[in-house]
């Protein structure tokens, strides 16, 4: 399936409750192995750039990121570019999922390197958002050493509430009758 966005897309609207450029965004949630700050997260850390849509975010590659001898392993770089998409839609709106994500790997990364990763949302189709990115070894304006493009899709609490693993939600104070409701409403 196709993530080009049609050429009449609408051009990408700040959610006014979005932080101002230069701010650091929250994790949002912080059990995400993406930017949560729990054992085996990359941590990534994202701020809103001069634009207010835009995000900039940080990855420190660490020797528990190895796929080769010294050098970072595809799935994290991936990982790493989801969360940054992901962090970047929420300059327009609060809630969606990665439905499609395509990467480009053209540069290996060593261990001990940082990433410096460039996103965007590009166009709104409805629910569709169309976001992309590219990640810089070294220095914002370093070498590219991945791109990415992305679909994510607009999804509601019921989503998290439907498909969710009871005690996670439960632990973030949704009650049992909650998720229960959402799991059985059609
Ligand atoms: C700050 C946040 C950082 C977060 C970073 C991390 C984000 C994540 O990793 S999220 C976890 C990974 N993703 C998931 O688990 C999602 C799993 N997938 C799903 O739940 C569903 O497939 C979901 C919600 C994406 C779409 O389902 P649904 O809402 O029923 O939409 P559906 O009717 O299938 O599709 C809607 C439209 O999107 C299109 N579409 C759906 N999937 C794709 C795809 N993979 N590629 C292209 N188009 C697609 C459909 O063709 C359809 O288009 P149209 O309206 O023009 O006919």
């Amino acid at each position: 399936m196709s993530i080009e966005p049609p050429a009449d897309a609408a051009a990408p609207q700040r959610n006014p409750k979005a932080p101002p450029p230069g701010e650091r965004t929250t994790s949002h949630y912080e059990g995400c192995r993406g930017c949560g700050d729990v054992p085996g997260s990359l941590r990534v850390r994202s701020w809103v750039g001069d634009d207010g849509v835009s995000v900039i975010s940080r990855f420190d590659v660490l020797e528990e990121h190895q796929g080769a001898p010294g050098l970072l392993h595809g799935g994290m770089l991936m990982t790493a570019l989801d969360d940054a998409l992901g962090t970047a839609y929420t300059q327009v709106t609060r809630s969606a999922v990665t439905a499609r994500l395509e990467t480009d790997f053209r540069r290996p990364v060593p261990v001990g390197s940082t990433l410096w990763l460039r996103s965007r949302v590009d166009a709104l189709v409805g629910r569709k958002i169309y976001v992309s990115g590219e990640a810089h070894l070294g220095e914002l304006d370093g070498e590219v050493a991945g791109t990415a493009r992305a679909l994510f899709l607009e999804v509601g609490v019921e989503h998290f509430l439907r498909h969710g693993r009871p005690e996670d939600l439960e632990a973030l104070g949704a009650s049992r009758e909650v998720i229960e409701a959402a799991r059985t409403a059609r």
